[in-house]
């Protein structure tokens, strides 16, 4: 049994309108997962569903064998789901030490621990914790939101997109934390536009096309892959 479970899953935004299409994803407790794939193949779709955003019309999610294929996204969340939306995810006007506060809101208790746990992995959100969260550099944001999911101690992280608009040398700081993050336990679902550099970083990934994992693999083994890599990661092959 897997950690999570998604068997054929079908869910979409509008009435009839189907935009996965029978996906089927597992993660394995600690693993470190990247799902890629065009513009458009349902990937922040498959990452909302999971989150309990979306509901799915057929098919089942499975944690730990518990099905919470129906559980609202608070449910899910105390389940030990952490979400990290694209946009929008951090409060603009608070400062970075309340939007760490906001992330805990359902957890009682000491929240110390946690935030320190936080500031230790971005030291950078420490330096600037009187801050407010709109003053950070797209860089910075994108480090708090994976923050504020951690104050939840998460067994799995879900994050969208965590390099988008970001620069190179951005990216590769982003991607180092999501790899320390994981290192201290967190499973980790990496949506990525940015295929080659998450597949490299990932144990194993999937390739989502028109709402289905067409290939799955060991990240290197998707990289190495001659048909991912000509239809996925833009590698042109030399003609015999
Ligand atoms: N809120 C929404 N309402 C209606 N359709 C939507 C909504 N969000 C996404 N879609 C549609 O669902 C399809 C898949 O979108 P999704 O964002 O999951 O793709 P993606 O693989 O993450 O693509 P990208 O790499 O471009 O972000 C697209 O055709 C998109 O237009």
């Amino acid at each position: 049994m897997s950690l999570l479970e998604v068997s054929d899953v079908y869910a979409g935004y509008i009435p009839d309108v189907d935009i996965l299409r029978g996906v089927n994803f597992r993660l394995e407790a600690g693993e470190l997962v990247a799902v890629i794939g065009p513009n458009g193949a349902g990937k922040s779709t498959l990452a909302k569903t999971i989150a309990g955003l979306l509901r799915p019309r057929l098919g089942t999610i499975t944690l730990a064998g518990e099905d919470i294929t129906y559980l609202r996204p608070n449910q899910i969340v105390k389940k030990g789901i952490g979400y990290v939306p694209q946009i929008a995810n951090v409060f603009p006007s608070l400062t970075i030490e309340e939007n760490l506060e906001m992330g805990a809101f359902i957890k009682s208790g000491n929240l110390k621990g946690l935030k320190g746990r936080v500031y230790e992995t971005f030291p950078r959100l420490a330096e600037r914790r009187h801050q407010r969260a709109g003053t950070l550099s797209g860089g910075e944001r994108q480090m708090l939101a994976m923050g504020r999911a951690m104050m939840l101690d998460p067994q799995i992280m879900v994050l969208d997109e965590p390099s988008a608009a970001l620069s190179p040398a951005l990216v590769n700081d982003v991607f180092a934390k999501i790899k320390e993050i994981n290192a201290q336990g967190t499973a980790i679902i990496l949506v990525e536009q940015n295929a080659r550099k998450a597949l490299a970083m990932s144990d194993r990934g999937y390739v989502l096309e028109m709402g289905k994992d067409r290939y799955e693999g060991l990240g290197s083994e998707l990289l190495n892959d001659p048909k991912v890599g000509e239809l996925y990661l833009g590698i042109v092959r030399a003609e015999p």
